[in-house]
């Protein structure tokens, strides 16, 4: 056998069941979030986070909304202890937030995490050990009835301590963990005897959180164990079924969220998905997965820059640029149908309409993001996206001849660059390719007169020092340009595209002017941008078949 060898594993078992609903249902509102990153996030770190980060960190999961967070596991360390005393002692806890602790099935970390709550208003007080069939037989030793001893003791020491404090408000929560790797029937066992202790009403509900540990199947699983679980439970009017799923295979979010429609009525994860291994479920991803489908996710993460600041500074985490909806990268598209997909949605979008934009599942400014991001140049890039950087930061509208055209000056750029071509260097491009004069003929004066419905035009033309007079006629002042040029240079020139528009960038009501001439056969475009639109439009002629000019030069060469 390879050490890369498939056959050391076993196939997860599916869970019989001839009464599947839970693939029907909706997600309709958001479930019952609550915050871990302070305790299972925290566990998970290289360096567990300093008090100061923890501050920080509460600080921030107040300001999204988060009504519970578990803040840590008091009786394993004097730091998560202390923790928990200054945000008692200084009232930090808002009247709506309920503070949670983990904390084994063992008594004398129950007494001290009752100690660390003393004087908190309200509490949810976890307690959990491990129920799978790995952990009975191979860390405890244990059989089924060892298991359920451990966890009816630690709910009846959980109740005792609460009596000693009848000041706080308290809810219990019971994890069976490793749920996932539990017998189902062993774990409704569990759980009825642990709430026969606790004896919870509809009124005065108890949390059963349900973890994937480790995420061991399909998300598909994950629903079916729930959906059976909520079925054959006592009492389930009385219980708030809570979901910890871990991200080992990839799938927490779909879990999550395939619980949720198996039952659950209550989610924990963590920002960003840090926590142990792969992480815990992202309640990033699923709150912003609610949002994109008109649920309110009862969270904010409207400024979705500021919590991935404290996220990364708090844990000494990156945060990937492709994260979901988060990743500095998730609005951008490169490539060019993409672009021109996007570019066109944008400009047909009705604002009272709902968001319906090709490759944008949701509006970037909802979380704070620019439209800047959204289009980006590289060599995959096409017409439509440098169209859309030349009109957002300089106010020029590339009719489609001219975007085509251009982008080929683009993308050849792009490619001898072999990396992303920013903003400025696509205007400096642009300028440099259709209005460029250096050692070019350039106008100078010109007079137009009109006789018989005929327009005369005298120019004076110069490169360097050398003058030129030029002279043409034609219906139009253009028209005796392209006459007077068609003189001057000896070639047939006819125009071929003219577009021209006010530039809405420029303070001083500049129009832009853009030409395309068929000069011998080909075609050459140039550009012209003046306070006088007749300006613009001779002095884009004269750019192209400067362009004309130039080529038939080399070929000379
Ligand atoms: C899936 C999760 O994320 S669960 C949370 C995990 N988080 C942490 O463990 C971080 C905080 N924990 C700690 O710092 C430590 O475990 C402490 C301080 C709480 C306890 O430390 P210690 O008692 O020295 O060690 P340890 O955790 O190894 O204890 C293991 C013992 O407790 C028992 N045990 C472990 N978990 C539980 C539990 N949930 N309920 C009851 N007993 C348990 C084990 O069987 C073992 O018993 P043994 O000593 O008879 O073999
Ligand atoms: C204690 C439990 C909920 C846990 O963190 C887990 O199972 O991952």
């Amino acid at each position: 056998m390879s050490d890369f060898d498939y056959r050391k594993y076993k196939p997860f078992p599916p869970v019989p069941k001839a009464d599947r609903r839970w693939p029907d249902q909706l997600i309709e509102k958001a479930p019952v979030w609550c915050s871990v990153d302070l305790r299972d996030g925290n566990q998970a770190l290289i360096e567990p986070m300093t008090a100061r980060q923890k501050s920080r960190l509460w600080d921030q999961l107040v300001k999204v909304g988060f009504k519970e967070i578990e803040v840590g596991f008091p009786s394993a360390s004097s730091h998560d202890f202390d923790f928990v005393r200054e945000l008692i002692e200084n009232d930090r806890i808002p009247e709506d937030v309920t503070i949670q602790v983990l904390v084994q099935a063992r008594k004398e970390l129950i007494e001290k995490t009752f100690e660390a709550l003393k004087g908190a208003r309200r509490a949810v007080v976890h307690v959990y050990n491990s129920t799978s069939t790995v952990q009975r037989e191979q860390v405890f030793g244990l059989d089924r009835q060892g298991i359920i001893d451990i966890a009816v003791n630690g709910a009846k020491l959980v109740q005792e301590c609460a009596q000693r404090y009848p000041e706080t408000e308290w809810i219990f929560e019971y994890s069976p963990e490793s749920f996932t790797g539990t017998e189902l029937d062993f774990a409704v066992a569990v759980c009825n005897a642990v709430t026969a202790v606790w004896q919870p009403t509809a009124d005065k509900p108890v949390i059963i959180n349900l973890p994937a540990t480790v995420e061991m199947s399909t998300p598909n699983i994950y629903a079916d164990q729930i959906e059976w679980f909520c079925d054959k439970v006592d009492n389930r009017d009385s219980l708030l079924i809570s979901l910890h799923t871990h991200n080992d295979r990839g799938c927490a979010v779909a879990a999550a969220e395939l619980g949720v429609m198996a039952g659950a009525d209550r989610v924990e994860g963590t920002l960003m998905g840090n926590g142990e291994r792969t992480g815990n479920m992202d309640v990033v991803t699923m709150a912003m997965n609610l949002y994109s489908q008109g649920v309110d996710p009862k969270l904010d993460l409207s400024n979705m820059d500021e919590i991935i600041q404290t996220v990364k500074e708090c844990t000494q985490l990156p945060v990937h640029p492709r994260h979901p909806w988060a990743g500095e990268l998730v609005f951008t598209a490169f490539s060019g149908s993409h672009q021109d997909a996007i570019k066109k949605c944008l400009s047909r979008r009705e604002q009272e309409n709902p968001w319906e934009v090709a490759y944008l599942p949701i509006d970037p400014a909802d979380i704070g993001r620019s439209y800047q991001e959204v289009i980006r140049i590289n060599s995959q890039s096409g017409k439509g996206g440098i169209a859309y950087v030349l009109e957002r930061d300089y106010g020029y509208e590339l009719p489609r001849w001219l975007q085509i055209d251009f982008s080929s000056a683009v993308q050849a750029y792009a490619e001898k660059s072999e990396s992303e071509v920013g903003s400025e260097e696509i205007f400096s491009l642009f300028q440099n390719t259709y209005l460029n004069d250096e050692g070019r003929w350039q106008l100078g004066s010109y007079n137009v007169s009109r006789e018989d419905h005929v327009d005369k035009l005298l120019a004076e033309l110069s490169l360097g020092s050398t003058r030129e007079k030029i002279s043409g006629i034609g219906n139009g002042v253009v028209a005796s340009f392209v006459d007077a040029m068609e003189k001057f240079t000896g070639k047939k020139i006819v125009l071929v595209e003219y577009n021209e528009h006010a530039l809405s960038q420029s303070a001083d009501a500049e129009a832009v002017c853009y030409i395309q001439l068929n000069v011998e056969g080909e075609r050459y475009c140039g550009c012209g941008r003046s306070h006088d639109i007749v300006q613009a439009s001779l002095d884009g002629i004269l750019r192209a078949i400067n362009k004309a000019e130039e080529q038939a030069q080399h070929a000379a060469a």
